[in-house]
This record gives C-alpha cells, sequence and structure tokens, in this order.
C-alpha cells in the first residue's frame, strides 16, 4: 500500500469518527483521567471515565469502545475490569488494553496477563517494555517507562540471534500475544503496529511526548476510540497511532518544554485537518 493511500484510509475513519462520535468507556488511571477526557473530545469522541462495578452493565450497553488501563490498580478496580472486558469479549465491543507498568513488578505483569485473556479481538497498546514483559517475559520495564528501545524491542519479539529466527520475519515473540488481541502497538520513538502478518512503522510524534505523563495512555483511549469506527483493529491502531504522533510533532514544534505541550497536543487533535496527515504521515506497511 502507498504512503497516500494509507493517509487516505486514515482520514476516512477520523473522518467516520468525528461523524459518529463514539462513546468511549474509558477505566484508567488516577494520574491520567483528565487529559485523557479531554484528548477524546478535542479529538471528536465522547469520554466516559467511569469504575464503579454498579454502573458496569449499564456502561457497556451504551458505549462504543471501552479502553482498559492498568495504571494505579486497586483490587476492586481489577475486578470490574475484569467484568467489563469480559462483557465486551461477549458482545464483539471494541476494547483497548494497555498494560502500564508490566514488567515492573510480579503484581502489575500478573494482572496485565491475566486480563490479556479477556476480550480475545483487543488491541494491546504498551512501550516496548511493557508489550516484551507481555510477549517473551523480557523483564525491563522501569516503573511505567520502558528500559528498552522500539529497535530493542523488535529484536527481542522476532526472536533476533537465535539461528532459526530471521529477523525480518513475523514477529515471533509476538505471535502467542497477538493471538490474543487484534493487533499489538509497541509504542516509542518509531511505533510498530503489528497484526497477523502485517507490520506498519510510523515514525511521527516528539522526543517531548516522552517528558509528558500520560501521552501512552492517550493514545491507548485514542485507538478505542479508532476502533469504535474501524473494521478491525489493526487499521484503528495505524489510524490512532498516526493521529496521535501527528499532533504530537505538531504540538512540539510551537514549545519549548514539556510544560505547554499537552494543552498545545489538545489543540492540535482538536484542529487536525486532512491536509494535515497527507502532508505529515511517516508510515513503512510491511507484509510477512
Ligand atoms: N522519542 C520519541 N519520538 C517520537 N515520539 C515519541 C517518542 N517517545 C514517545 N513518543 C510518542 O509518545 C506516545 C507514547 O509512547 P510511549 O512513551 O512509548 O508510551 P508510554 O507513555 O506508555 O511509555 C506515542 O505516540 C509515541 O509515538
Ligand atoms: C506516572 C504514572 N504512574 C502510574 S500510572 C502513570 C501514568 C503513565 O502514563 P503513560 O504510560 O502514558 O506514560
Ligand atoms: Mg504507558
Amino acid at each position: 500500500m502507498h504512503a497516500h493511500e494509507l493517509a487516505e484510509k486514515i482520514y476516512r475513519l477520523f473522518a467516520a469518527l468525528r461523524d459518529t462520535r463514539p462513546l468511549v468507556h474509558v477505566v484508567t488511571n488516577f494520574v491520567v483521567m483528565n487529559q485523557t477526557a479531554n484528548a477524546l473530545l478535542a479529538l471528536g469522541a465522547s469520554p466516559m471515565m467511569s469504575w464503579a462495578g454498579d454502573d458496569a452493565a449499564y456502561m457497556s450497553g451504551v458505549s462504543d469502545a471501552l479502553c482498559i488501563n492498568i495504571g494505579t490498580p486497586v483490587p476492586e478496580r481489577i475486578s470490574v475490569m475484569k467484568s467489563l472486558m469480559s462483557l465486551a469479549g461477549e458482545t464483539e465491543k471494541p476494547v483497548v488494553l494497555d498494560p502500564v507498568g508490566a514488567g515492573a513488578g510480579q503484581f502489575r505483569t500478573d494482572i496485565a496477563r491475566e486480563l490479556c485473556a479477556f476480550a480475545p479481538a483487543k488491541i494491546i497498546r504498551g512501550n516496548p517494555s511493557e508489550i516484551c514483559a507481555l510477549a517473551a517475559g523480557h523483564l525491563s520495564t522501569k516503573g511505567v517507562d520502558s528500559g528498552i528501545s522500539p529497535e530493542q524491542a523488535r529484536a527481542i519479539l522476532t526472536g533476533h540471534g537465535r539461528p532459526d529466527r530471521n529477523a525480518d520475519a513475523l514477529p515471533n515473540g509476538a505471535s502467542a500475544l497477538l493471538a490474543s488481541a487484534s493487533a499489538l502497538v509497541v509504542s516509542g520513538k518509531t511505533d510498530m503496529v503489528l497484526g497477523q502478518g502485517k507490520m506498519v512503522k510510523i515514525a511521527n510524534g516528539s522526543e517531548l511526548m516522552g517528558a509528558v505523563t500520560g501521552t501512552g495512555c492517550m493514545l491507548s483511549a485514542i485507538c478505542a476510540a479508532f476502533y469504535a469506527v474501524a473494521e478491525n483493529g489493526f487499521d484503528a491502531a495505524v489510524a490512532g497511532v498516526a493521529v496521535t504522533g501527528i499532533a504530537g510533532e505538531l504540538a512540539a514544534a510551537r514549545v519549548v518544554g514539556p510544560g505547554f505541550f499537552l494543552p498545545h497536543f489538545i489543540d492540535r487533535l482538536y484542529a487536525l485537518r486532512e491536509a494535515d496527515i497527507h502532508q505529515y504521515l511517516r508510515a513503512q506497511v510491511h507484509c510477512f
């Protein structure tokens, strides 16, 4: 697929999202709740940040997509997450799982692994360490941050260095995790979206995005909004990653540091136009 066709496809999803204004139910951490809701609103979706167990059945019935984020886990919230993901699996509701801090201690890694078993058509979006912890048992997460680069993650996921593996072949370590998902997103300087037999690399974004908390969490919620209007998780993940990266890049061009990055990012999501996607998208499509 040519870059122009991919940009066109992403724009179609973006336009559909703005037309339909999907209701995205987000159960996320205490750190990023407000900025995630604002990012979804700016994008054109309708956020609902609720984690009450008593609300779960109703929210499951009315929402168009679900985003589950384990950043600040407490037992009651984890059990609501399981119920919501289980209901979403039954009704084939689009789900994104953000395994914040997977690989940083047994507690979080176990929670993330357990949640991976629910809602088989979900997108799993994490930074390189989080995805490698789940896919390959590679423990390198520092708190909520990645201890490895996307390139190192690609090497770990493909089984690089093993004599029976070609480093450019199907991501091997990712395949078992991918069996429990419709797409995996490994974010970072270059984002990788992995699906069955295909991968898209997107090189948008800015270093500043690593200096502001919650950019990954917002990316996951944005992928959930796109999943509500996409035919599959892979296309939704590509669109979510591209739009987040382009808005981040444009926002970073206007600021000198992280302090004002966030409001500019929200503004750029709000003001994003078709021409921006065509002009700024830096993506490569690989098929295996
Ligand atoms: N060095 C970087 N250059 C460009 N974009 C980046 C960089 N670091 C992070 N990003 C972007 O920030 C967002 C969050 O990614 P990441 O920092 O990997 O997630 P998390 O916040 O969960 O650790 C993604 O959109 C990613 O593309
Ligand atoms: C700092 C922090 N601590 C617990 S959750 C959280 C936010 C993590 O956000 P992100 O994964 O998007 O950087
Ligand atoms: Mg994160």
